[in-house]
């Protein structure tokens, strides 16, 4: 039963709720078609009642003009368990959440990270995808495992000071562990686990993730155990040796923390950005001219440098507008990560009672009609003002918005940028003739990722 004035919703089943929606695929491909019930609407994951929210006005008052009302995240979910209710992004709103994704922001600002800058280690990485290239040029390679690759090896870079070969035992197990993690936590079991509290304790597939969490946590543990036999108090290498350096004069920190910390980042920062490159390279290569007109620009702007700094993005609207349009097409987290209500609140006029779920429909404000020159189809345009200057819309927040945004922004941008202008300044990207039309559907999870495609390299002359 829906509480008075909460939000409308489709008919619901008793205990079961809207059975349908337990399928994460089926909820990402419907909550557009439920917004026929308004820009704010419920639906019930058994038991539990869940707010969407849609389109960047309901959205806006949510997450920015409301913030620490809907900045909480609910604490009885699948993931809450696995992770044993530690780290910052399942962390509710409180002083934890809040001194660990402060130390996070200011350490990822390059202010805690040793001699080595931020920019560096992005450019030590891409310089391995840039052999990885190489040694396949006049050929037909499958970039997934490149990107993904790429993509861990630059967190691990920050937290840990260290990268792994692709063959190395070690990242092997993490991948394997984090892909069976989120196969899970984004399946049927999860769901079910979330919607239908009596069955937790029974020996059901979902029991499998609590082991695989503890495969990667044994391995940061030991991380984090080299990391204190070898490291000098004062002068930190890593993200693991700024936290050691806090671990005493910050009340709520401790080794358990440090773990979990280490836990969150890793996977929040891989799986979005390779998905980011991913889709970016596959629409880069089906519409040539941009890209030619990405070349056009970091040939200009780049002349006789050695190679591309953050800074020179200034210089690059063309570029700038490019990243932000592929940003805003991948939709890399659909439904961003689950909100929840901190306190009794109104959300367009409706009633939401404190401790509601909330999610996001990111694609109901990255496409909405109003918002955008060309809300449907892949156009840096959307980024550009009648002077070619590089403008950003309102509406532009694959980050999310609020308290609770992105904490990985600055790195994510960097990357993202660091990594396309070096790849497009050395190399052409072409769909093999034989590759057939291209399917830029996506495949669904939590985090949204292009089918597996080929990918043609060419290299460049140089300019
Ligand atoms: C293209 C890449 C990325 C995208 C599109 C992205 C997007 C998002 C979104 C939509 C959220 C949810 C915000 C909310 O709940 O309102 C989020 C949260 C978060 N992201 Fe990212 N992210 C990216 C990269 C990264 C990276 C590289 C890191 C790690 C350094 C990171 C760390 C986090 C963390 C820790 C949170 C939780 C913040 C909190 O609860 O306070 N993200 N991200």
């Amino acid at each position: 039963q829906r509480p008075k004035n909460f939000p409308p919703g489709p008919p619901t089943l008793p205990i079961l709720g809207n059975l349908l929606y337990l399928n994460l695929k089926f909820l990402i491909c419907i909550s557009l078609h439920l917004i026929s019930y308004g820009n704010v609407y419920s639906i019930f994951f058994g038991l539990k009642p869940v707010v969407m929210i849609n389109g960047f006005q309901a959205m806006r008052e949510a997450m920015i003009v409301k913030a620490v009302d809907f900045a909480g995240r609910p604490q009885d979910m699948f993931m809450n368990d696995v992770i044993q209710r530690k780290g910052v992004i399942m962390a509710d709103y409180g002083s934890v959440w809040r001194d660990h994704r402060r130390f996070a922001l200011m350490t990822l600002r390059n202010f805690g990270l040793g001699k080595k800058s931020m920019e560096e280690r992005i450019h030590e990485e891409v310089e391995c995808t840039i052999e990885t290239l190489e040694k396949n040029i006049g050929k037909t390679l499958c970039p997934q495992f490149m990107f993904h690759n790429a993509a861990s090896n630059i967190i691990c870079r920050v937290l840990f000071g260290t990268r792994y070969e692709y063959e190395d035992e070690i990242i092997q197990t993490i991948v394997k562990c984090f892909t069976d993690l989120t196969r899970m936590a984004n399946g049927m079991w999860a769901m079910l686990y979330n919607s239908l509290p009596f069955i937790r304790p029974l020996p059901l597939p979902f029991r499998k993730a609590f082991k695989d969490i503890e495969v990667f946590l044994s391995i940061a543990v030991g991380l984090v155990n080299e990391h204190k036999k070898t490291r000098v108090p004062g002068e930190p290498r890593d993200f693991v040796d700024c936290y050691l350096d806090e671990l005493d004069k910050v009340n709520c920190f401790s080794d358990k923390q440090l773990v979990r910390h280490t836990f969150d980042l890793y996977i929040a920062g891989t799986d979005t950005t390779s998905n980011t490159l991913l889709t970016g390279f596959l629409y880069l290569m089906n519409y040539p001219q941009i890209q030619e007109r990405c070349q056009q620009e970091i040939d200009q702007v780049l002349k006789g440098k050695e190679r591309v700094s953050f800074d020179d993005r200034h210089n690059m609207p063309y570029m700038q507008a490019v990243i932000h349009e592929i940003q805003r097409i991948a939709n890399t987290l659909p439904l961003g990560v689950l909100h929840s209500t901190t306190r009794d609140t109104e959300l367009m006029g409706y009633f939401i009672p404190k401790g509601t779920t909330i999610v996001q429909n990111m694609i109901s404000v990255l496409s909405e009609e109003g918002q955008w020159k060309f809300p449907h189809e892949f156009n840096p345009e959307n980024f550009l003002n009648e002077q070619g200057k590089f403008v950003k819309p309102v509406a532009s927040i694959p980050f999310s918005a609020g308290p609770r945004m992105c904490l990985g922004e600055g790195l994510a941008r960097m990357e993202l940028f660091l990594f396309i202008v070096t790849l497009l300044r050395k190399f052409n990207f072409i769909w093999p003739e034989d590759a057939g039309e291209p399917d830029f559907t996506p495949l669904y999870g939590i985090t949204l990722t292009p089918k597996p495609y080929p990918m043609k390299i060419q290299l460049r002359q140089k300019q």
